[in-house]
């Protein structure tokens, strides 16, 4: 089979879509620096920050409401949907796309519309276990289902056929050594490179209670000698941190060069979405999981298998108190021993090569 000329990768919302979309663009581009790569996404997600950065064509489609039911009749689909489809469909038309790739979100529903009608080949990737309602409408359309984690087809019906090829990851992150960039990473945030890093992040979007939680501890970790790097989320009011602390305490409100983050840490406290989970464990950086406790269960989900192969500890959100934070804290970041092990185990759940496997996967359904 040649190369891919022309490819339209749809996937928005949050960054939990956009980040594998973005893995997988610059894998195709290593391969073939001359395919074509359109994105597709609506005017208000994190794709439209995300994206043009990287040099990728983002063309914007109509935003519209997601159906909440994948059993809806096509017939009653809303109209604004069919709109939104016809505009994916003039993109796909534009760029002759030869396949469509989608990730997940708003944006990807007109696109897998638009594939169907016009019989081009689709690959839908899924992450979450239960599978996010737009991917769950494409597989109306398709038998290309590849997802993120081998946990995942035994646990939804829908995905029970879908080939696992592990998760597209930025290769900032994958190419990490993260303890021969540790004191760089620390020097960049104004960190010292003598004391342990505890690293927090909650999510694309940041997480209120994980922030009220980390900050109430903030005085008794860094009387311990605890630093903390702590990415609060741009769309999150920050949370006061006491000024007068022993050893600093950075706070950010969104970091993108999330691989100095991870290099910096002796240990990370996160939710469990799938590209975190994914990012950490590929890396082996020991993590404690705070689920976010509203979505199903889905973070659960992602970060059980990783912490039952040792490589974290999880935490109901409602658990995760200051006093709780102590206590578990600072006796796990200062026991390099169990830190060493736990990172191990997490490296040997994750890996690397979902960009590549994705691709291989992508190759065979056009030559179908
Ligand atoms: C509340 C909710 O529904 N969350 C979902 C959302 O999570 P969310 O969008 O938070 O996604 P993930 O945790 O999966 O991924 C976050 C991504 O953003 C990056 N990042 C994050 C913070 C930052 O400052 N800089 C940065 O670059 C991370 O490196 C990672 O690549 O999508 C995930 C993947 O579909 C789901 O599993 C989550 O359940």
């Amino acid at each position: 089979m040649g190369p891919l000329r022309s490819v339209v990768l749809a996937g928005g919302g949050t960054g939990g879509h956009v980040y594998p979309l973005l893995a997988f663009a610059d894998c195709l581009r290593r391969h073939d620096p001359g395919v074509r790569i359109t994105c597709l996404g609506t005017p208000r997600g994190m794709e439209n920050d995300l994206i043009p950065p990287q040099g990728y064509d983002l063309r914007q489609i109509p935003a519209y409401q997601l159906p909440r039911s994948v059993n809806m009749n096509l017939v009653r689909t809303p109209g604004r949907m069919w709109t939104a489809a016809r505009a994916a469909g003039k993109v796909i038309d534009e760029v002759r796309a030869e396949v469509v790739v989608g990730f997940g979100g708003y944006v990807s529903v007109p696109a897998y519309l638009a594939a169907w009608r016009r019989e081009l080949p689709m690959v839908i990737h899924e992450v979450n276990v239960p599978p996010g309602v737009a991917n769950r409408l494409g597989m109306k359309f398709t038998k290309n289902v590849a997802v993120g984690f081998p946990n995942q087809p035994s646990q939804a019906e829908s995905l029970r056929d879908a080939t696992v090829v592990g998760v597209p990851l930025r290769r900032a992150i994958t190419g990490l050594d993260r303890y021969a960039l540790r004191n760089a990473a620390r020097a960049h945030f104004g960190l010292r490179p003598d004391l342990p890093v505890l690293f927090v992040s909650g999510g694309s979007s940041g997480a209120r209670s994980i922030n009220l939680a980390v900050s109430g501890a903030a005085k008794e970790l860094a009387r311990n000698g605890v630093q903390v790097l702590h990415v609060m989320g741009a769309r999150n009011e920050p949370v006061p941190i006491p000024t007068d602390l022993p050893v600093p305490y950075v706070t950010l409100p969104y970091l993108s060069e999330m691989e100095l983050g991870y290099a910096a840490a002796d240990l990370m406290l996160a939710r469990g979405g799938a590209m975190t989970v994914a990012e950490v464990a590929a890396i082996g950086l020991p993590t404690i999981y705070v689920p976010y406790p509203h979505s199903n269960q889905e973070q659960r989900r992602n970060a059980l298998p990783v912490v039952e192969a040792g490589g974290g500890l999880l935490v109901d959100d409602a658990e995760l108190t200051p006093d709780w934070l102590e206590r578990t804290v600072i006796p796990l970041i200062r026991d390099p021993q169990r830190l060493y092990t736990m990172g191990a185990a997490a490296a040997s759940y994750g890996r690397r090569d979902g960009d590549e496997a994705l691709r291989s996967f992508v190759l065979a359904a056009v030559a179908r």
